[in-house]
């Protein structure tokens, strides 16, 4: 390399650990059998297996100023299947005059190929939803409930308690027809509406949400202002209510931090973390949110701590690449724009 400028000879070694996957990570194998989130940890107190929980195609494409073409959708959740992603939220069940851009719904639930071992949850606010969800043969729902009066007002028009009542007769009717439950807190680092919010009220929020047989609670950083701190302080109050293996957290990235609250929350044992493909998203009611942390980006740095997900990272960032080429627009991985960069990906 006698004559190669410095700058060159950076990014030739550049591509070279790249193409050794030193750090893009091995294709990796799926876990032996479905391990529990969380059941083993390694040396480092971190837990073996983390389970993903990939929300784009509801999340990420709810908050799309384009109404988005219903084979896209399906095309994108098809490929997003064979990625060995376990869970992917594919719709709402909500209205379409409040969020047009999953009015769609039961079509795409119809039209997508489903596979062995993964999930496909869907969120459904209300009966109404939860009838036409089972009716288009969802099996697994999500109702979603917040923090904040103003927030839940905004977001579902209807305050915390009338909420749950909502959530309650959703989560009879599921249990009844054998069907899993998953619960989400909004503005647990904070509202969009009301600033601040307390670990005590998410707690208590996640609470019933858990008392009423929603197995998994997911506590979304709805605008993406937390830092390590406060999700520290939020799990901390939580976790005096809820077992750590039915925690999961869903980190916006609007501020930069979701990466590193996702390693604090995994620090404290927390073994589910949602994310969206490309980083898409934000929320039609929390103006100015950005998407997702990036299912890249998370899948990229738990390879680098050892820590297991069974899901292959090229086969995200070519979904992730498919969706972003349809919707005419950029990544917002940090890992796929680098690995387009240096033409590791082509
Ligand atoms: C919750 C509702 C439906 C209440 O909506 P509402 O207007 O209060 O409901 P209503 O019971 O008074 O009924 C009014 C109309 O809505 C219909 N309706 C009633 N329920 C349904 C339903 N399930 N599906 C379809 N239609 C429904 C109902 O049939 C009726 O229709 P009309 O007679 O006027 O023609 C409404 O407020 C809504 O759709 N809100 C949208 C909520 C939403 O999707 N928000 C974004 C997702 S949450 C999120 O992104 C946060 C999260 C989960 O990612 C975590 C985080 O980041 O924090």
């Amino acid at each position: 390399m006698g004559t190669v400028p410095s700058a060159l000879k950076h990014c030739l070694s550049y591509q070279h650990l790249l193409k050794e996957q030193l750090w893009i990570g091995e294709p990796a194998a799926p876990p032996p059998a479905a391990p529990h989130p969380g059941q083993e940890s390694q040396e480092s107190g971190l837990p073996e297996y983390i389970k993903i929980v990939e929300v784009g195609p509801r999340d990420g494409l709810q908050n799309e100023k384009v109404i988005i073409p219903t084979d896209i959708k399906i095309e994108l959740i098809n490929r997003l299947s064979k990625t060995g992603l376990p869970a992917i939220e594919v719709t709402s069940f909500v209205s379409s005059k409040w969020v047009p851009q999953m009015a769609d719904h039961k079509e795409v639930m119809r039209g997508i190929e489903r596979h062995p071992g993964v999930q496909y949850p869907v969120l459904t606010p209300n009966l109404q939803g939860f009838h036409s969800a089972i009716a288009a043969g969802a099996t697994e729902v999500s109702v979603f409930g917040a923090a904040s009066e103003s927030f839940s007002k905004m977001n579902i028009n209807c305050s915390i308690e009338e909420s749950i009542g909502k959530f309650e007769e959703v989560a009879k009717s599921a249990r009844n027809m054998n069907i899993p439950v998953r619960g989400y807190v909004s503005c647990a680092l904070g509202c969009p509406y009301e600033g601040k919010i307390t670990p005590a009220k998410v707690a208590e929020v996640s609470k019933r949400l858990y008392s009423m047989g929603c197995y998994e609670i997911s506590l979304g950083d709805t605008i993406g202002v937390g830092t390590p701190g406060s999700m520290k302080r939020m799990l901390e109050a939580v976790m005096k209510e809820i077992p750590l293996s039915a925690l999961a957290v869903h980190c916006h990235d609007t501020y930069g931090q979701a990466l590193a609250n996702i390693l604090t929350a995994i620090q404290m044992g927390v073994a589910v973390v949602d994310s969206s493909v490309a980083g898409l998203g934000g929320c039609p009611y929390a103006r100015g949110a950005t998407g997702n942390v990036a299912t890249e980006d998370v899948i990229y740095m738990l390879n680098g701590l050892g820590i297991n997900t069974g899901v292959n990272l090229y086969t995200v960032m070519e979904a992730g690449n498919f969706i972003c080429t349809a919707l005419n627009k950029k990544t917002n991985s940090k890992v796929a724009q680098a690995s387009f960069n240096t033409g590791t990906i082509s």
